[in-house]
């Protein structure tokens, strides 16, 4: 397929996806989210790919769904094609996807990074959920995911201010894992993504899963499913070889089995 607003890469066994709509800061349209869907879905069902990385430009991670495709939306239009759910494809996502961010992730932007596993930020990200300065509220989850991010008190002041927290704050906060300076942000993402992506895909995914989990049952029930997930690892053909590379002295060769 050819892509207008995004770039698509393989990078070894890491799927790159670069946000690119420079005139308008990466601001998120329809066509834009069809295409980071099929790329997604491709990246998905290619074996050779463990783990992706979606980012943005210098200056954008992306500046919030497009106000100009969006301002004009009657509510009837909204209901009937359920406007937003289909940006969900990227928290749906069974590969591991982390989420390089440099220069400004508002609005959809910011709700785009929080569906990504993790977030590695450069020194000059800026995040922020400004709906409520155009009469509207965050749409794409933001209201839910900043919340368990840096709990309420942090979530109600963007939500409810509309502020921009810097690369700091975030990591201060918990919403990014870290912060590297903004020409090393490619290169560190990258660096993990590969680490990951070495490592043996089912577990990657089923400890992603489970980290997951956490999120959506109570402790207890939680921490039975990761009994039951982690129980079945010593069903794999990557737990035997893991642990006998640990005792041979030698590094494991991971077949994704
Ligand atoms: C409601 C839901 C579900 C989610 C949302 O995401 S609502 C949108 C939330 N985002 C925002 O409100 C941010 C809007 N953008 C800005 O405030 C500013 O652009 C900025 C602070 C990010 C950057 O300001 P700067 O002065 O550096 O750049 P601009 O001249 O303002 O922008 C350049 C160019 O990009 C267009 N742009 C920027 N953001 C969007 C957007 N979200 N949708 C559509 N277009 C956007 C901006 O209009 C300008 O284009 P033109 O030169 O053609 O006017």
């Amino acid at each position: 397929m050819g892509y207008e607003n995004i770039r698509v890469e393989t990078r070894g066994r890491v799927g790159l996806v670069t946000l690119n709509r420079p005139s308008a800061l990466n601001a998120l349209n329809s066509a834009l989210i069809a295409e980071l869907n099929t790329a997604l879905g491709s990246f998905e069902s290619d074996e050779k790919i463990g783990c992706i990385v979606l980012t943005g430009s210098e200056k954008a991670f992306a500046a919030g769904a497009d106000i100009k495709e969006m301002g004009s939306l009657t509510y009837m239009e909204a209901y009937l094609n359920d406007f937003i759910t289909s940006w969900d494809q990227v928290s749906r996502a069974r590969k591991p996807i982390i989420a390089a961010v440099a220069g400004y992730a508002l609005g959809g932007g910011c709700e785009l990074a929080m569906m990504c596993d993790f977030i590695i930020a450069a020194d000059t990200a800026k995040f922020g959920q400004p709906e409520i300065t155009l009469g509207v509220m965050p749409g794409a989850g933001g209201t839910q995911r900043l919340t368990r991010f840096v709990g309420k008190s942090k979530a109600m002041d963007m939500c409810l201010t509309g502020r921009m927290m810097d690369a700091q704050e975030a990591e201060r906060s918990g919403l990014v894992s870290r912060v590297v300076p903004a020409d090393e942000l490619l290169e560190e993402a990258m660096k993990a993504a590969e680490k990951i992506a070495g490592f043996s895909l089912p577990i990657a995914m089923m400890t992603k899963e489970s980290v997951n989990r956490s999120y959506e049952t109570t402790l207890a029930e939680g921490v039975r499913f990761e009994r039951r997930v982690f129980h079945s690892m010593f069903a794999t053909e990557d737990q035997k070889e893991g642990m006998s590379a640990f005792v041979d002295k030698r590094k494991p060769q991971f077949n994704n089995r």
